[in-house]
């Protein structure tokens, strides 16, 4: 099984290669090359929507400007239709920024809507100019040919067309495990994690919807040059929900997915065309109906897609271990001990008529574990939110090592040294332990999309590699380097998070109630991480309820309740307080 996974790409180029000499009917090579054609789009859909979370119903129009931009080009100015690609990239590319820049802020339902109607509007776009030729379309765009060679149809359409696909496949592998890969994945689970870790999630959306619509266009090229043809109707908004049909029936959250989904859908087609006719006795557009009743029962019973049967069964080998001689990441310069690392001023913070936080004050040495208590409801999470940059403040100040921060964005905060857990765990749980870690040394590295995609990032990735591991045995979690974070117990979750936060090389470390749901042995696993790592320098501010926790690790406490400042001292000292025991059992102080 593990043969399987390693090897399945090569054994998919043998296909490939055997199924391009072999003496194969013309009618199998000419449905190869449209599931070729529909596996390029199904895998930007696999980034968009499977990875970052985005449903588009509008990539169908991103092949139309491909398949227009070489067919208006070639038949225009009489240049190659390699220059028509180039154009057609380029138009692409400008296009999707634009729409991605201004629609990919919406969230929830307004994005998929938003989707629909630039589907639409490019349709009717292409539908109604008079150098496009109408509803007409172009004819007589010529076919492909390479170093002299006639690749525009049969079997050389075919080499081309599935050499593309697999160069796309594998680019997008690379991709997806890599420094930005690892952001971009991040995206599903929403944006505070990811921009606390430093991700700029808006650039990160924009860029995957770019690379979606590259392949889609690129899809349109391939397609009008083996036409010889364009005119609107495969580009308009039914085509761009088969798209999303197929890849969702394959699995839209894996590579393979899309071109799985490519292939059933397309083999489905044509079976049902030829049987659903003879069954019933009229002939009709009836496999759109079998295809609705198939994606509800895959959305029922198999919401992953037919390729996470594949992936369920093959176990996945441990990633080679390759970056023991990396070396180490730079380091930031810490306050010494002591130092003034948190000052935060008068906070305020209303939801409405409520004040969640009344303008509260503490300070934060330098190498201190400082406990932030109080009843539920009192204002604790709020206030870490308001230093962390999640939450904007209504009034007040927070200064971190003598610079303001309030007021700044999370990924900005994190930037300058401050990083965080949460109180319900925020991981990528189809990652290993070890690909969750790395994900906090995001600011640490700079490769980007084009240096993943091509293998320049090596020595980079493996620098983030070696520091995630050494983050990982720094919490004692060096055995689970390669386990699935989704698979782990609520214990080591939430030390892989510490883990994470720590491998950013934070000034200052916050932990969001880290014992919440922990049993007892993990409770004390996690107050010995947190007592090694303030010997180990460490600043700390910690949010937590578990009383015990906090009096045995906290060197200084802040207690809050309705939002105000109750008391602050040693933890010896708010044991005494009767204000606190008050507090705590709700009676009047
Ligand atoms: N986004 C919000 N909108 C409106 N009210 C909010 C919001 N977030 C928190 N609150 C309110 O602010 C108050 C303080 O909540 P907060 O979560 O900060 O308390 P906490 O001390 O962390 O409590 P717990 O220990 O239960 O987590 C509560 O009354 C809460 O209902």
């Amino acid at each position: 099984m593990l043969l399987a996974r390693r090897y399945g790409l090569l054994a998919l180029v043998i296909v490939l290669a055997v199924i391009a000499v072999a003496p194969l009917p013309d009618f199998w090579i000419t449905q190869l090359n449209y599931i070729g054609l529909y596996s390029l789009v199904c895998l930007g859909l696999v980034l968009l929507t499977g990875i970052a979370g985005l449903t588009s119903f509008g990539q169908a129009a991103f092949v139309g400007i491909g398949a227009y931009a070489t067919a208006w080009v070639t038949l225009n100015t009489g240049l190659s239709p390699w220059l028509g690609l180039l154009a057609g990239l380029a138009i692409t590319g400008v296009s999707a920024l634009i729409v991605g820049g201004i629609t990919l802020r919406m969230s929830g339902h307004y994005l998929p809507l938003a989707t629909i109607a630039w589907g639409l509007s490019l349709y009717y776009l292409m539908s109604n100019l008079d150098a496009l030729g109408k509803y007409d379309g172009l004819l007589g765009v010529p076919g492909l040919s390479l170093f002299g060679m006639e690749v525009g149809q049969g079997r050389g359409f075919f080499a081309l067309t599935w050499f593309i696909v697999v160069l796309a496949a594998l680019a997008v592998i690379r991709l997806l495990d890599s420094r930005p890969g690892r952001a971009m994945r991040a995206l599903r689970t929403g944006t505070q994690m990811a921009e606390a870790m430093g991700v700029n999630t808006l650039r990160y959306k924009i860029v995957i919807f770019i690379i979606a619509a590259l392949l889609a266009s690129v899809s349109g090229w391939l397609y009008a040059h083996y036409q010889h043809s364009v005119n609107p109707s495969p580009f308009g908004l039914k085509m761009g929900i088969e798209y999303l049909f197929m890849t969702v029936v394959g699995g839209v959250g894996y590579v393979w997915g899309a071109i799985t989904g490519a292939l059933l859908t397309k083999l489905l087609e044509d079976q049902l065309q030829v049987l659903l006719p003879w069954l019933i006795g009229t002939s009709g557009s009836y496999e759109i109906i079998v295809f609705g009743m198939v994606l509800v029962i895959v959305l029922k019973y198999l919401p992953s897609g037919l390729w996470s049967l594949v992936e369920s069964r093959l176990p996945r080998p441990p990633r080679s271990m390759d970056w023991a001689d990396a070396a180490a990441l730079p380091e930031r310069r810490k306050p010494a001990a002591g130092e003034l690392v948190l000052d935060v001023q008068s906070i305020r913070k209303e939801f409405g008529g409520l004040v969640a936080v009344n303008d509260i004050s503490f300070k934060l040495h330098a190498g201190q574990i400082l406990g932030l208590i109080g009843p539920n409801g009192a204002g604790k999470s709020t206030t870490f939110n308001l230093v962390t940059g999640l939450l904007r403040l209504t009034s007040g100040k927070v200064v971190f090592c003598g610079e303001t921060i309030s007021g700044q964005r999370s990924r900005e905060i994190a930037r300058r040294g401050i990083s965080r857990t949460f109180q319900h765990v925020r991981m990528i749980p189809d990652m290993t332990v070890l690909e969750n870690v790395a994900l906090g040394a995001h600011l640490r590295g700079g490769k980007g999309v084009v240096s993943a995609m091509t293998g320049l990032n090596r020595q980079e990735e493996r620098q983030l590699m070696r520091e995630a591991q050494r983050q990982l045995e720094r919490v004692g979690m060096g055995a689970s380097l390669h386990e699935q974070a989704g698979n782990l117990a609520m214990g080591p979750q939430r030390l892989m998070e510490i883990a994470r936060a720590l491998c950013s090389d934070p000034a200052l470390l916050l932990l969001d109630e880290p014992a919440a749901g922990l049993r007892h042995k993990e409770k004390q696993a996690l107050a010995d991480v947190l007592r090694q790592l303030r010997s180990e320098g460490v600043s700390i501010l910690l949010v937590e309820h578990d009383m015990d926790l906090v009096m045995d690790v906290c060197d200084h406490l802040v207690v809050m309740e309705f939002g105000t400042h109750l008391m602050e001292g040693t933890p010896a000292e708010v044991q005494q307080s009767p204000a606190v025991r008050a507090a705590y059992l709700g009676t009047e102080h």
